[in-house]
C-alpha cells in the first residue's frame, strides 16, 4: 500500500539498526506514534520525561551502535536538548524527531500552543542545528526522502545526533518508497592518495621510534576502530595506555595492556612509561582540561601522533580525509615490532599494582574502599559496568576489567542524571545474556529516578549500587559549600511505590560489608526487574584520585582573566 512520511521514517531507523525508540507523546506527535506503531519490527518505548528519553536514546546508541527519541514541540524538544547535544558530545547517533506546527498555521499568521507565542516557528529547528550534525524540517512531503536521508546518513557517517522536524499534519501524508539503505552513503572512506602518504610517513616515524607507545582515545568505538587499533597493538608489540573515556576499548587482561593514562592520576606504573616513550600514537584522543587533570597531562607534539576521526597530525605534517580504522590498519601491515616501552614496564616495580585486601566481610561500616571491591569482585566477562559523573568515574576507571567486560562513562558531556536513563535505554539494546551494572551518586540520583520505573515496567535485569555519601562530593572536593548538601532520600524505599500492583524490582539497603555481601548474593538470584541497592558511606570517604583531580580542576578553573 501506499508509503507515508511516518512510514519512510519507521523504516529508516529500523535499516539504521534500531529494533526500540524512545518517546513522550504530546498532541503534535500523535499521529506520527500511530505511524511508528505500524512498523512491527521497531517496539515504541515510553519514558516518564523527555531529557530521559534522549538519555536512554543515547545509552542505547552506546549498545546497538544508533537510538532514537521522538518528542512534542518546544516543550518535549527543550527538555530533550539536553540529552542531544550530550550525544553530540559523546560522539554518538542519536536521531532526535519531533512533530512541529501544522503547515497551515504559518501562513494563516496562527498563535499556537507549546510555542513562545509568536509567529516564527523555525527557532527549536535553529537552536538544534548548533549541537546536531544535520538537521532537516520537513514542511512538504515531496522533501521527506531526501530530507529524512540526509539527516539519519549524515548522523550514521559522523556518528553525531541528527535533528527530523515533521510537520504534524504531513506523518500520514502519502510519501514515495524508499529507495536501498546503501544510498544513505553512511560509509565513512579515506582519500587514498591522503591515506597512503599518512601510512607512509607515520609508518616512517614509528619505524624509527625507540620506544614508540600507543594510546587508545574516546573515539574508537564511535569510529569503528577498536579491532584495527588492536592489530596496530599487537604488530607493534609496544606497551598499550587508555585515556580515561577510551576504558574498556582495549582489553585490560592483554598482555599489552599498562592501565589509564591519566597525568598525575595514571594506573600505577602508567604514567612513567608514557613519559619514557619517544613517540606515542593516540587513536581517538580527545584532550580536554578533564583528560589531561586541568592541562597536567598534555603530550608534547614533537613525539604525538594525534589521529582524529576524519584526519591525522604528525609532528610536522597533517593529513585529511584518513578514517581512523584505514590509518590504524595501514600501519599495522607496515609497521616492525618494537617491544621497548612494555618491556621497560614489566622492568618497573610499580608494575605490581596495590590490590585492597578483602576487607573482613563483617559487621564493619561500609567504606568506598570495600563498596568497590565488592562491586569488582561481581564484574565478569558478561558485564558492562556503567558509571555516572561524579566520584564514581575515578572509582570506576581504577576498577579492573575482566576480558570481555565493558564501560560505559559520560566522560565528555558529564551531565548528571544522564546514568539511569542511560543504563535503561543501553539495557534495552543490549544482548539479553550479558549483564549491566550501574554506579551512581546519590546527587545523580535525584535528577532522573524515576526512569527506574520503567526498569521496572520492561521486567529489565540489572543491578544498581547507589552510592549514598550525602551529597555532591566531587563538588565539595573541588570547592564545598552548603550548595554541595542534599536532601536525603530513602532510595531503597523507592522501589516498592514504583512497583505498585505489578513490579518486580527489588530495593535493599547495605550499610556494612557484610550487609553488602548478603545484598550483592541476593540480587544475583533476583529475576524479573531491577536491584537497587543503597550503600551508604562517609561524605568524605572518596578516591585519593579525587582529591588530586579536584585541586588541579578548580586550580584550572581559578585562573584570572587575562590583563588584556
Ligand atoms: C553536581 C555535580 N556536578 C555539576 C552538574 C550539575 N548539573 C548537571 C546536569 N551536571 C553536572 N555535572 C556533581 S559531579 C555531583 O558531585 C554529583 O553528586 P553524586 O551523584 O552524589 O556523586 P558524588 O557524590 O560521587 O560526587
Amino acid at each position: 500500500g501506499d508509503f507515508t512520511v511516518g512510514a519512510y521514517l519507521a523504516r529508516r531507523l529500523e535499516q539504521a539498526g534500531l529494533k526500540h525508540y524512545f518517546m513522550v507523546p504530546g498532541d503534535y506527535n500523535l499521529v506520527l506514534l500511530d505511524e511508528l506503531l505500524l512498523n512491527k519490527n521497531l517496539e515504541q518505548i515510553g519514558c516518564c520525561n523527555e531529557l530521559n528519553a534522549a538519555y536512554a536514546a543515547e545509552g542505547y546508541a552506546r549498545a546497538n551502535g544508533c537510538g532514537a527519541v521522538v518528542t512534542t514541540f518546544n516543550v518535549g524538544a527543550f527538555s530533550a536538548l539536553n540529552g542531544v547535544a550530550g550525544a553530540y558530545a559523546e560522539s554518538l547517533p542519536v536521531i532526535f524527531v519531533c512533530s512541529g506546527p501544522n503547515t497551515n498555521d504559518p501562513d494563516a499568521n496562527h498563535l499556537l500552543h507549546h510555542t513562545i507565542g509568536t509567529h516564527d516557528f523555525a527557532y527549536q529547528y535553529e537552536m538544534f542545528r548548533n549541537v546536531t550534525c544535520a538537521a532537516v524540517r520537513v514542511l512538504h512531503p515531496d522533501n521527506a526522502p531526501y530530507l529524512i536521508d540526509h539527516a539519519i546518513g549524515t548522523a550514521l557517517r559522523e556518528s553525531k545526533p541528527a535533528y527530523i522536524e515533521i510537520a504534524c499534519n504531513l506523518s500520514d501524508a502519502p510519501c514515495l518508497l524508499p529507495a536501498p539503505f546503501e544510498t544513505l552513503a553512511f560509509q565513512r572512506l579515506s582519500n587514498v592518495p591522503a591515506l597512503t602518504a599518512a601510512v607512509e610517513q607515520a609508518g616512517g616515524l614509528l619505524a624509527k621510534a625507540d620506544r614508540p607507545l600507543l594510546l587508545a582515545g574516546v573515539h574508537l568505538r564511535s569510529f569503528g576502530a577498536i579491532d584495527a587499533f588492536r592489530e596496530l597493538a599487537e604488530a607493534l608489540g609496544c606497551a598499550v595506555a587508555v585515556m580515561p573515556n577510551a576504558k574498556g576499548f582495549f582489553p585490560e587482561d592483554h598482555p599489552q595492556y599498562i592501565g589509564v593514562y591519566w597525568g598525575g592520576i595514571s594506573s600505577p606504573g602508567c604514567e612513567p612509561i608514557v613519559d619514557w616513550a619517544d613517540l606515542v600514537l593516540a587513536a581517538g584522543p580527545m584532550f580536554t582540561d578533564y583528560t589531561t587533570v586541568g592541562w597536567t597531562a598534555m603530550l608534547a607534539r614533537e613525539r604525538l601522533i594525534d589521529a582524529q576521526p576524519g584526519h591525522v597530525r604528525l609532528p610536522d605534517a597533517q593529513f585529511a580525509n584518513v578514517t581512523l580504522p584505514d590509518l590504524l590498519t595501514g600501519l599495522a601491515a607496515r609497521v616492525p615490532g618494537n617491544p621497548a616501552t612494555l618491556d621497560q614496564y614489566r622492568r618497573q616495580s610499580e608494575k605490581i599494582t596495590v590490590r585492597p585486601e578483602p576487607a573482613a566481610v563483617d559487621g564493619t561500616a561500609l567504606t568506598r574502599l570495600e563498596l568497590w571491591r565488592q562491586i569488582e569482585a561481581e564484574l565478569d566477562g558478561r558485564t558492562t559496568l556503567l558509571v555516572e559523573t561524579g566520584d564514581s568515574w575515578l572509582n570506576g576507571i581504577y576498577t579492573q576489567l575482566p576480558g570481555g567486560a565493558r564501560f560505559e562513562i559520560e566522560m565528555q558531556w558529564g551531565s548528571i542524571g544522564w546514568a539511569v536513563p542511560a543504563a535503561f535505554g543501553y539495557r534495552m539494546g543490549l544482548e539479553p545474556d550479558r549483564r549491566l551494572i550501574a554506579v551512581i551518586g546519590d546527587g545523580s540520583f535525584q535528577l532522573t529516578a524515576q526512569e527506574v520505573a520503567n526498569m521496572i515496567r520492561h521486567d529489565q535485569e540489572l543491578l544498581i549500587f547507589l552510592v549514598n555519601n550525602r551529597g555532591y562530593v566531587v563538588e565539595s572536593e573541588i570547592h564545598d559549600g552548603p550548595y554541595n548538601y542534599i536532601k536525603n532520600w530513602d532510595y531503597a524505599g523507592l522501589i516498592a511505590p514504583w512497583n505498585a500492583e505489578d513490579g518486580n524490582g527489588l530495593g535493599l539497603t547495605a550499610t556494612t560489608a557484610r550487609e553488602l555481601a548478603d545484598a550483592v548474593a541476593q540480587a544475583r538470584g533476583h529475576t524479573g526487574g531491577p536491584v537497587l541497592i543503597e550503600c551508604r558511606i562517609q561524605h568524605d570517604d572518596c578516591s585519593r584520585e579525587l582529591l588530586k583531580f579536584g585541586t588541579r580542576v578548580a586550580h584550572a578553573n581559578a585562573r584570572p582573566p587575562q590583563q588584556g
